[in-house]
């Protein structure tokens, strides 16, 4: 593995921010210093690509697999009939949905790749995650541990593949931000991931990196020094790109508060979140409708409305 790239987490100084009209200060430092896996983590690919390849060429065990986990689905595909999705396929698992399947089809989909991609993951979480989020507490004095007790997490597998309904489209993955405190990115080597370094300005990030960047519930607690890092991914035409993403966030009944309110940094929150009404659950649930609308995996029912990015901007920060 050449190299964990950590994408922008942290704000020079909060002091130093621009004022709320911008929504997140433009300049970041990487935290290069920040040593967050060692380098014999790698993401098993071969078997991250045989699992997708088996769940397309078998309808049945896909069905199958969705089936154990009905409210949601674990197995994504909506770009293979809608073209103004997302154009890739993913794959979400947790430790919950993982509990949901039974042991018989567990057992028949591990060789297919399924039993290399849970122990990666399983690994993975029981030994770098409660060491992350401690350097990355640390590295803006706070202590994140204790929020994070129950393993709020999400295994992602992506398949940018390039036999989706718009084979043309460069649109991978939209822009947007993670809702949790820090998502892992491992890359197959093939490029697509950017980041947004300032509004409209995206900077294309090696394809060889691991990357680890802050969401919103880190932006909170923090008080705005971890930032969420806006980004996307952009697809080549006729090129498959793999990716597997790890999420970790806070406990659904954590508070979504500055953890140091009185540093100052508060200043920039809306009353919503300075009055402790917000928690995970809540927060998560709706920013997950808005994914799964952009992903083409929900539709909308009738009379409900999508938030935009600049409703949970206002809602976290107050008014624009
Ligand atoms: O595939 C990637 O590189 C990133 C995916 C991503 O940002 C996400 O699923 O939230
Ligand atoms: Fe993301």
């Amino acid at each position: 593995m050449a190299g964990i790239a950590i994408h922008p987490v942290i704000t020079p100084s909060a002091k130093t921010a621009s004022p709320r009209s911008s929504l997140l200060p433009p300049r970041v430092a990487d935290m290069k210093d920040l040593e967050l896996l060692s380098g014999s983590v790698e993401a098993p690919f071969n078997s991250i690509r045989k699992l997708f390849d088996h769940l397309r060429a078998s309808p049945k065990v896909a069905d199958a697999l969705n089936a154990s986990y009905p409210t949601r689905g674990v197995f994504k595909n909506a770009a293979l009939k809608n073209g103004i999705s997302d154009q890739k396929l993913t794959i979400d698992i947790s430790p919950y949905r993982l509990a949901c399947i039974s042991a018989e089809l567990q057992a028949s989909l591990s060789p297919h790749g399924f039993g290399d991609v849970i122990k990666f993951f399983s690994e993975l979480t029981a030994n770098h995650v409660d060491s992350m989020l401690s350097k990355l507490g640390a590295s803006v004095g706070i202590d994140l541990l204790p929020l994070h007790r129950s393993r709020n997490v999400n295994f992602r597998l992506c398949d940018y593949t390039p036999t989706t309904a718009a084979p043309g489209s460069k649109n991978g993955c939209g822009a947007h931000r993670d809702y949790g405190t820090f998502s892992i990115i491992f890359q197959d080597g093939i490029e697509g991931l950017e980041m947004e370094r300032e509004p409209g300005s995206w900077v294309p990030v090696s394809a060889h990196s691991v990357v680890l960047l802050c969401g919103w519930c880190a932006y909170i607690l923090s008080g705005g020094q971890l930032e969420a890092a806006r980004h996307r991914v952009r697809r080549r035409p006729g090129v498959r790109r793999l990716s597997a993403v790890l999420f970790v966030a806070p406990d659904l009944d954590v508070v979504l508060k500055p953890l140091n309110a009185q540093d100052g940094n508060a200043a920039r929150f809306s009353s919503q979140v300075m009055d402790g009404n917000i928690d995970v659950r809540w927060f998560k649930e709706c920013m997950g409708k808005r994914w799964r609308w952009r992903e083409g995996n929900a539709q909308l029912e009738d009379g409900e409305d999508i938030t935009q990015d600049e409703d949970i901007e206002r809602l976290i920060l107050g008014k624009v």
